[in-house]
């Protein structure tokens, strides 16, 4: 059976990464996806929106939507102070197995857990299961029609406090209209809107950053 785009991706890094180097993973995969074949990791451009927004908020407990094949994981992880971590969700299990192994060659598999199903599910658990208190950041970077709804979960599971920070991918290409829509009319929410482009490509995209107000 052949190979499929994710198991290049990672052959790709485990034959010219190196382990351990959260850094020179990402640079890996990026090169990998710039020359040979595009992927939807949120890459280096949106990436360095992604590093700003959580050394600012320094987040203890981060949860990510949409873990792929785990590049903005080990970017999101590398950053993270001693204790902290990372909680990220994946709903399609070859990625999952994808990404675990990424996770791991990059050596931040201590402050990252892959939890894999869907969203829907996943959210409710967080706080029992996953000994989740409330979150201090979320990076939304799953599917366009859950972003919305996925939100309004959080909230309705008491896992947003005032002051976390919702980060959003994907707001211009291939957009998501019901979560903008959603998000910027509500007062609870603080938004402000990054324009970038998608990755590896030179079209526009744009990450949606939303503050919970309590
Ligand atoms: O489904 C997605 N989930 C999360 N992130 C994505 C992304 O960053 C993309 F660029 C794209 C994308 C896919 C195909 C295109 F032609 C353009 C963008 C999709 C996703
Ligand atoms: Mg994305």
């Amino acid at each position: 059976m052949n190979q499929s785009k994710e198991r290049r991706i990672l052959n790709f890094v485990l034959q010219n990464a190196v382990r351990g180097d959260p850094c020179s993973v990402m640079e890996t995969i990026d090169k990998y996806c710039s020359e040979k074949e595009w992927a939807m990791n949120v890459g280096d451009v949106k990436g360095v929106i992604l590093d700003k927004t959580v050394e600012e908020i320094n987040p203890k407990v981060a949860l990510e939507l949409g873990t792929y094949c785990g590049y903005s994981a080990v970017r999101i992880a590398r950053l993270l102070k001693a204790g902290a971590r990372l909680l990220t969700v994946e709903f399609n299990p070859e990625f999952a197995a994808i990404a675990k192994q990424m996770i791991e060659f990059a050596g931040v598999q201590d402050k990252v857990k892959l939890l894999e199903g869907p969203s829907e599910v996943i959210i409710p658990q967080l706080k029992k299961k996953y000994e989740v208190d409330t979150l201090d950041f979320v990076f939304v970077d799953h599917w366009k029609d859950r972003y919305a709804p996925d939100t309004i979960l959080l909230q309705e599971c008491s896992l947003l406090r005032k002051g976390s920070v919702l980060l959003a991918d994907n707001i211009i290409f291939p957009g998501a209209p019901e979560f903008v829509k959603y998000i910027r009319n509500n007062p609870r929410f603080q938004c402000s809107t990054y324009l970038s482009h998608l990755e590896y490509m030179k079209v526009q995209d744009a990450m949606e950053k939303a503050v919970f107000l309590g």
